[in-house]
């Protein structure tokens, strides 16, 4: 097929080009404020802040958050003024319809949005429900812009369900509002918990609901008429928080210091505490409310499991138990070489692009000559540690597990990697449940299709989402 030099014009139907609106932003005085703190940020992990890779990491990390809580700059009344139109209700019957209390539905909204304890984005899928009133409906998108701009900001989940709720109450001025929303945040391990604990698969999860008018009463008849549409979505009462219910609980970063007594903890780098309450400064909150108070230092906490140093002092212990990592079995040896499969070993690491988490599952296949025992799953699964708990990039995540485990064993190795990248899903293109797969192959794996795909068949079907 021949392409010609129209197939890479990267001009936009409006005329711009791709980024051209961010030029403004860069050089607006806030977004240079957010990327110097970042600079304090990398250096307090030992980066080199000129490294190729990271070098305008700071810069993105900087449009990230700008764009990630645009919502402070965005007005409710902006959206919804003028996208209110007339509907009629029922004439002449007894019943409820239109624009005079007919039940409208917007459901699996997704979103994200930044938790106010740690920093971290979080996945939102958002049901929105109202009663017209005044034979008067809404623009159906309008909803979802309104959420969107309270998403767009430094949250809790019940809080955003709430401004979310009040905002439409507000802005429509209907019967009533219902809001659900479904939340995911990533767990929160730290270097030394994932060593002796691999509970950490999976999402944390909460449901939330706010209402307000004929839905104000959790009772109230109407939340049956909404709640009977949401059910195959997972929704149902028994599983919504409730209000009086240990909310702090949602968020890991509170279970991983607050809980365990700060005084376990050695305190995090008051340069780098202060570089975030400065962020959080220029994203146009007020770093001395109350709920952001220890933001800063469970962010820096999260980071500084990715720091240089301390991963250097876990590398030797696991080096020195690497000697005879191959024991006999005592079965005889034939000189056969057998395919081992040690597969689903949990990892966390830092997109070193925007600082943002990427995790998943690494799989690991090699050859193990007969009458030898496979190598302990805990050796792999340190190595998968050793290695994620940096700034990394997923290629080099996989290419280095691949050469790490070849040295060890002398040649024969497979590595397959599946992630969830956060920047790919939280910002910038907002390509939520994608996820990426990184191989990395070495030995008779190059060249051995069959043995390729012998192991790519023993890899289970990606479990990556599911968590109501
Ligand atoms: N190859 C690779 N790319 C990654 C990884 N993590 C993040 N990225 C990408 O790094 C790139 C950084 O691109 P830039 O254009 O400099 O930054 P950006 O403007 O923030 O990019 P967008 O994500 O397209 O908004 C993006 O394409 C990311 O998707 C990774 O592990 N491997
Ligand atoms: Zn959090």
């Amino acid at each position: 097929m021949g392409l010609d030099g129209d197939h890479f014009c990267l001009e936009l139907e409006d005329g711009t080009k791709p980024g051209g609106n961010d030029l403004g932003l860069e050089k607006e005085p806030k977004t240079i404020a957010i990327e110097d703190a970042v600079k304090v940020l990398l250096q307090g992990l030992g980066e080199d802040v000129n490294r190729e890779g990271i070098k305008k990491t700071p810069l993105r990390v900087a449009k990230a958050l700008r764009e990630g809580t645009r919502g402070y700059k965005q007005k409710v009344k902006d959206i919804v003024q003028g996208a209110l139109f007339p509907e009629v209700g029922l004439r002449d019957r007894v019943g409820h319809a239109g624009g005079a209390g007919g039940l409208v539905i917007v459901r699996d909204l997704d979103m994200f949005s930044y938790c106010e304890s740690c920093l971290l984005p979080f996945q939102v899928k958002c049901h929105v429900g109202y009663v017209p009133s005044g034979e008067q409906v809404v623009g159906l998108s309008k909803l979802s812009r309104v959420a969107d701009i309270f998403a767009k900001r430094l949250q809790d989940p019940q809080r955003l369900a709430d401004e979310v709720c009040s905002a439409l109450h507000l802005g429509i001025n209907p019967a009533g509002v219902a809001v659900i929303l479904q939340c995911w945040h990533i767990h929160f391990p730290n270097l030394e918990s994932v060593f002796h604990d691999a509970k950490h698969q999976g999402w944390i999860t909460v449901l939330v609901s706010s209402g307000s008018g004929v839905f104000e009463n959790e009772n109230a008849d109407a939340w049956c008429d909404f709640l009977g549409l949401l059910k195959f979505r997972g929704v149902t009462a028994d599983r919504i928080l409730t209000r009086d219910s240990e909310k702090k609980s949602w968020c890991p970063s509170y279970s991983s210091s607050v809980a365990k007594g700060s005084s376990e903890l050695i305190a995090p780098n008051p340069r780098m505490v202060a570089a975030i309450a400065s962020i959080l400064g220029s994203l146009g909150e007020d770093p001395s409310r109350k709920e952001l108070l220890e933001t800063p230092s469970h962010f820096v906490r999260w980071l500084m499991n990715f720091q240089n140093t301390e991963l250097e002092m876990k590398f030797n212990g696991f080096t020195c138990g690497i000697k005879d990592v191959l024991k006999p079995n005592g079965e005889c040896s034939h000189n056969h070489q057998q395919l081992h499969a040690e597969l689903s070993l949990s990892f966390w690491s830092q997109c070193e692009h925007h600082l943002l988490p990427f995790h998943g599952v690494v799989h690991i296949g090699y050859m193990c000559p007969e009458g030898f025992n496979p190598i302990e799953k805990s050796l792999l699964q340190s190595i998968v540690h050793f290695y994620g708990f940096k700034l990394q990039v997923q290629e080099r995540l996989t290419r280095q597990i691949a050469e790490t485990v070849s040295s060890i064993l002398g040649g024969d190795t497979m590595v397959v990697v599946e992630a969830n990248h956060t920047c790919m899903i939280s910002r910038g293109i907002e390509k939520l449940g994608s996820n990426t797969a990184t191989i990395a192959v070495l030995g008779q794996f190059s060249t051995d299709p069959a043995i390729r795909a012998l192991f790519l068949e023993r890899i289970p079907s990606s479990t990556t989402s599911g968590m109501f």
